[in-house]
């Protein structure tokens, strides 16, 4: 069966790569993308796409959704439209793979009971590099024998969220196996506020934002006489690639709302 794919944010940096990708697949079939400025009708007349990319464009998701009938929709756009987004795929019966990063606790938890109820899957992946989600496993497992860490996230300078999304997926992972805790010294006092970086129940997070980088995390585990540190890097997009085909092929499976990848591997 051909999965009829819609793609949001066919000309960003991750979105691009993603239309090339189904565009590439024979199992998958790109049926609309949305893009929301400098509207074309069809992405051949975008001087980014081949004039062999007969796939039209919309502005109005609602109307792609009546009109392209995909059976998944792939997001890659920002965090203020994602939720909204998300939140129509699904009440139009469209399974969401989501990339886009950004969402508060609320909108997930809310997500996932409308996902339930509908019985219809869905997918948000902070990361879909599969060394990122490695990274996050490893640091969950070494957060019960090394439960003193930081996270430095470090991300190109058109980042629009901070911390990363991953980051947040890392904390929240090394959280399950470790008990909440302040750390570095107790009386300790920041003389430049934010010094001592985001405070995810005691852990911390530092967000570098430079021209050049891509994606990278460093995730580092303090131990009397010892630091182990675990590190991915992303240095290309095509990085994520493979995990978004993934997304695209497993989300037809499911009957839930699934958040990160680790989940399903
Ligand atoms: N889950 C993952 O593995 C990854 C996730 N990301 C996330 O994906 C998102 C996009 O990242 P990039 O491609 O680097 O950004 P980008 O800025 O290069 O591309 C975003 C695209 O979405 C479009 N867009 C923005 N709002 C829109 C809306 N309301 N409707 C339609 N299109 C809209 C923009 O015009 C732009 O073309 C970010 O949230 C980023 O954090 C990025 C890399 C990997
Ligand atoms: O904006 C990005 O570039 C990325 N965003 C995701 C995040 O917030 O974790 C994934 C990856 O780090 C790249």
């Amino acid at each position: 069966m051909t999965i009829r794919v819609a793609i949001a944010g066919p000309r960003g940096k991750m979105g691009s790569e993603a239309v090339h990708t189904v565009m590439k697949n024979d199992q998958m079939e790109l049926v609309a993308v949305l893009d929301h400025r400098e509207i074309a009708n069809s992405l051949e007349n975008y001087t980014e796409f081949p004039n062999t990319y007969h796939v039209p464009v919309f502005r109005n998701l609602e109307d792609l959704f009546k009109t392209s009938k995909p059976d998944v929709f792939v997001d890659l756009t920002a965090p203020e439209a994602v939720y909204k987004h998300t939140k129509e795929a699904l009440e139009n019966g469209v399974r969401p793979v989501i990339g886009t990063t950004g969402f508060t606790d609320d909108q997930l938890d809310e997500l996932t009971e409308l996902s339930a109820n509908l019985q219809l899957g869905a997918i948000i992946a902070p990361n879909f590099a599969i060394g990122a989600v490695l990274m996050m496993k490893f640091s969950q497992m070494a957060a019960a024998y090394l439960p003193e860490v930081e996270i430095i996230e470090m991300h190109h300078d058109r980042k629009l969220d901070a911390p990363s999304g991953t980051a947040i997926k890392t904390a929240q992972l090394i959280q399950e196996n470790r008990r909440s805790h302040k750390q570095g010294h107790p009386n300790e006092e920041e003389t430049l506020p934010g010094a001592r970086g985001a405070d995810f129940e005691g852990l911390r997070i530092h967000s570098v934002r430079l021209p050049g980088l891509v994606a990278h995390q460093q995730v580092l585990f303090g131990g009397e006489g010892q630091l182990l540190t675990l590190r991915h890097d992303s240095f290309n997009r095509s990085s994520f690639m493979s995990g978004v085909k993934f997304s695209i092929e497993k989300v037809m499976q499911l009957d839930e709302l699934v958040y990160g990848l680790e989940n399903i591997l």
